[in-house]
């Protein structure tokens, strides 16, 4: 059975260059760049050539604005903590949205626990942070505002560089969770108007484990890990080496492709969701039609269970998701998909197709064959479809 990948929001396939540039260095460039003699030397190059890579990739200056950290989770969670550590003198408010990833989310609630004050916006029904809520949010003792660029279960694309602005008048730093958004759409921290913002290497075709922090500078925020004096003093741990390569070389991939794969991204997507509306009834696109990530597909699929169609679609060998990745194998609703103001029940019958530059035409029509005989499948076992559509 061939097999068809749409999983790609909760982690992409190593492309093979980049696993070719991260090979060396296992074999022959493995000194630990803070080491003095030449191999050591030539993991420190590699670190600085993989940065530049990065820096270029989303706009910020090359020597000093890029951290690497362990993902997009250890970034969120840097920007977050270290803002709130290095400015709590001034004030303790944080303002974030509902919608968030729980990398996001869990660290705000922590913060709390703490002694800080989150505010948690909420979103219109295509999931869209209203700007104006952000500024009617802000208080005096304001610190951060954080706010994802673009979301992982449903692709809404946020307006972060108008949020930036708000955010830039008031003086007070913003941070923009990118990790959905860099390698499918452009992105640009100067454009953005972000003092900070998260990246992902496993998210782009690069290694997992590893990620990044841009920090704008001037940004007060404090140190995340203790210990030595790596990546400027910011966080402390031997680098790890190749998949910092690693992620250099799918940063450079993602610039040189990025207007191609878009493209050809963005008309599988359409392809999904015009082929889904046509046979499938009662199905509801979640997210923005147009404001949304070129890589993602989302519906509700009334009348049966997201999990259900999971399975059945497993067994068809195509691998697809009900939201994201982290909440997929707990039964409670997606929290996005509420807080868009979906009933628990309709917000249960989502199905996440994410795709990549992997993906073809014959991937997206094997969905489209697959899909609505699972569908029509289980609506024929659902008792309350029966009764509702049926009588
Ligand atoms: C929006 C968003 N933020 C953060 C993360 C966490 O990234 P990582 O898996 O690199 O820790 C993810 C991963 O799914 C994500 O989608």
């Amino acid at each position: 059975m061939t097999r068809v990948y749409m999983d790609n929001a909760a982690t992409t396939k190593t492309d093979p260059q980049v696993l070719e540039a991260m090979q060396p260095y296992f074999e022959k460039i493995y000194g630990n760049p803070s080491s003095f003699h030449s191999y050591g030397r030539e993991a420190r190059n590699a670190i600085t050539e993989a940065r530049d890579l990065v820096a270029e990739l989303i706009g910020a200056d090359k020597d000093r604005e890029v951290i690497f950290t362990s993902g997009g989770t250890e970034a969120d969670n840097f920007a977050i903590k270290g803002v709130a550590d290095a400015l709590s003198d001034k004030g303790k408010h944080i303002i974030t949205s509902s919608i968030e990833h729980h990398a996001v989310l869990h660290t705000c609630e922590y913060l709390e626990e703490k002694g800080f004050e989150v505010t948690y916006l909420p979103v219109d029904e295509e999931g869209m942070v209203d700007p104006a809520d952000i500024k009617d949010a802000i208080r005096e003792d304001t610190i951060l505002i954080t706010i994802m660029l673009a979301n992982n279960e449903m692709g809404t694309i946020q307006p972060i560089s108008e949020i930036g602005e708000i955010a830039k008048e008031a003086e007070i730093t913003f941070h923009t969770d990118a990790v959905q958004a860099v390698g499918n759409i452009q992105v640009d921290v100067n454009q953005l108007n972000v003092d900070l913002l998260s990246l992902s290497g496993h998210k782009f075709y690069g290694p997992k484990g590893v990620g990044a922090l841009y920090i704008r500078q001037g940004t007060k925020i404090n140190k995340f890990l203790h210990g030595g004096a790596q990546e400027r003093n910011r966080r402390a741990t031997t680098e790890n080496v190749p998949a910092i390569v690693g992620m250099g070389k799918a940063a450079e991939l993602a610039l040189e492709e990025l207007e191609e794969k878009e493209e050809q991204v963005t008309k599988l997507r359409d392809e999904l969701i015009a082929g889904i509306e046509e046979r499938i009834d009662y199905v509801k696109l979640n997210g923005h039609r147009t404001k949304r990530l070129p890589n993602n597909v989302n519906f509700s699929i009334k009348y049966i269970e997201g999990e259900s169609i999971l399975m059945k679609l497993d067994l068809e060998g195509i691998a697809a998701s009900s939201g994201s990745a982290c909440t997929s194998g707990s039964l409670d609703p997606s929290h996005v998909l509420l807080a868009m103001g979906l009933s628990h029940g309709v917000a249960h019958g989502s199905l996440r197709l994410s795709l990549a530059k992997y993906n073809t035409k014959e991937d997206v029509e094997k969905v489209l064959e697959v899909l609505p005989k699972v569908v029509a499948d289980l609506r024929a076992m659902s008792p309350i479809y029966n009764q509702e559509i049926k009588s």
